[in-house]
């Protein structure tokens, strides 16, 4: 008797793996049984989701990479009468990144049960199901520039999406994260996996208006366990699409993750309001060959490292990030074998480095550069993560 397994999308988000029988098809479970049964007593439901790098150097706010660093989010619902919990919720958190930063265990405080009773709540229900339990394993850094943020608004709709079975596609998904957060190349990224291009639709006037709610009204700050009872404010339809790029398979990622936080909202308080002609073309030629650059095999240094500059949002950072601008000026191709293109990885600290081979002294050279500034490094070797945020049942 031949046994396989076979892994099938569930509702789009959620992935499912059958026993398969080869005489006689499918034989456990039946998906009546699993749609039912998902997270349900002691059922676990695993949901992952990748981190991300954004911009890649030209495609600032546009493009975006998944990356092989999973943020895992294992949930349970134990189905009891009632709860003693808040909001029926009980967190508990597992950090494997190393981060100063404490992480609220509060279910109206944490920033993916948040997200989640947000969806939850658009959709009339106030609480997690009696009685919910959330443990988050988190390996990425937080605010070190490789999406952490993003990645946690994402898990938060599709926590949302899985506890109160909303069957939401994560096209529509995406238009609740992109309500918290409004740039689309990290959240897309994570959600979808892999190398993207993304962009927003132009709204009908009513939309921009709603998309425009400020985060206060969306994410409501805690009401100390009160429930106010308003409806949160839906995101319009469609505001946010991307488009699958390919990548080369040579291509490895090496993140350098500087051991200060530089949060989101300060790298983007440094960006002038307006750019000149010249910086705009100058980062519009490059972004336009970027994904042919990045996506051909075998991959041409020299185009790579020309697609990767950038003349929007690198040059104000620097005052933010003592060496970046000596690091992004000496590791060429010419000199640094193996080097394909280095970048800021989405608003920084991190600094990617694409490459094929001589990852080590890729890294230890950028490490050194920090090192002289009095600032020290981790370094991970990653890859695209092409599958995006799924969800498993155990
Ligand atoms: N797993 C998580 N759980 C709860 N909150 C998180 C989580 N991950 C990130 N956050 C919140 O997001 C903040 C970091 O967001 P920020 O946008 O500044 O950086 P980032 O997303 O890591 O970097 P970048 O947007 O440049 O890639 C953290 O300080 C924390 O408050
Ligand atoms: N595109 C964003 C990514 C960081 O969240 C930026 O560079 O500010």
């Amino acid at each position: 008797m031949l046994i396989r397994t076979l892994k099938a999308p569930l509702s789009d988000v959620g992935q499912i793996i059958f026993l398969v029988r080869q005489d006689i098809g499918v034989i456990s479970p039946t998906i009546a049984e699993l749609l039912d049964s998902r997270t349900s007593a002691n059922m676990t439901s695993v949901i992952k989701i990748p981190c991300s790098s954004a911009n890649i150097g030209p495609g600032f706010d546009v493009i975006g990479l998944a990356l092989s660093l999973h943020l895992e989010v294992h949930v349970t619902v134990e189905n009891k009468p009632s709860s003693q919990l808040p909001l029926n919720c009980a967190i508990t958190y597992e950090d494997q990144s190393k981060s100063v930063e404490k992480i609220s265990l509060d279910p109206e405080v944490n920033l993916i049960t948040r997200v989640a009773l947000y969806l939850l709540r658009c959709h009339n229900q106030r609480a997690f199901p009696v009685e919910t339990n959330v443990h988050i394993i988190n390996p990425i850094p937080l605010g070190r520039g490789l999406g952490s943020s993003g990645t946690a608004v994402v898990a938060g709709v599709m926590l949302g999406n899985e506890v109160g079975k909303l069957g939401l596609s994560k096209e529509r998904l995406l238009d609740y994260c992109l309500m918290i957060e409004r740039h689309p190349d990290n959240v897309a990224a994570s959600l979808f996996g892999g190398f993207v291009g993304t962009y927003l639709n132009e709204l009908k006037p009513e939309d921009v208006a709603r998309k425009e709610i400020p985060l206060s009204e969306v994410l409501p700050a805690p009401a100390g366990g009160v429930d106010t009872g308003i409806r949160p404010p839906e995101p319009p339809m469609a505001i946010g699409h991307y488009r699958k790029f390919n990548w080369a398979p040579e291509i490895k990622a090496i993140a350098i993750i500087p051991d200060f936080v530089v949060p989101t909202a300060n790298a983007r308080n440094v960006l002038p309001e307006s750019y000149s002609r010249a910086d705009v073309v100058f980062n519009l030629q490059r972004a336009a060959l970027l994904p042919a650059a990045l996506g051909s095999s075998p991959p041409d240094p020299e185009m790579i490292f020309l697609a990767m500059q950038d003349k929007v949002h690198q040059p104000y950072r620097k005052t933010l990030i003592p060496g970046l601008t000596e690091i992004l000026q000496f590791m060429t191709p010419a000199t640094q074998p193996g080097l394909l293109g280095i970048c800021l990885s989405g608003a920084g600290p991190t600094i990617l480095a694409l490459a094929t081979e001589r990852f080590d002294e890729i890294a230890d050279r950028i490490i050194s550069q920090f090192a002289s500034n009095n600032i020290s490094c981790q370094w991970k070797l990653l890859e695209p993560a092409q599958d995006g945020a799924t969800v498993t049942y155990n």
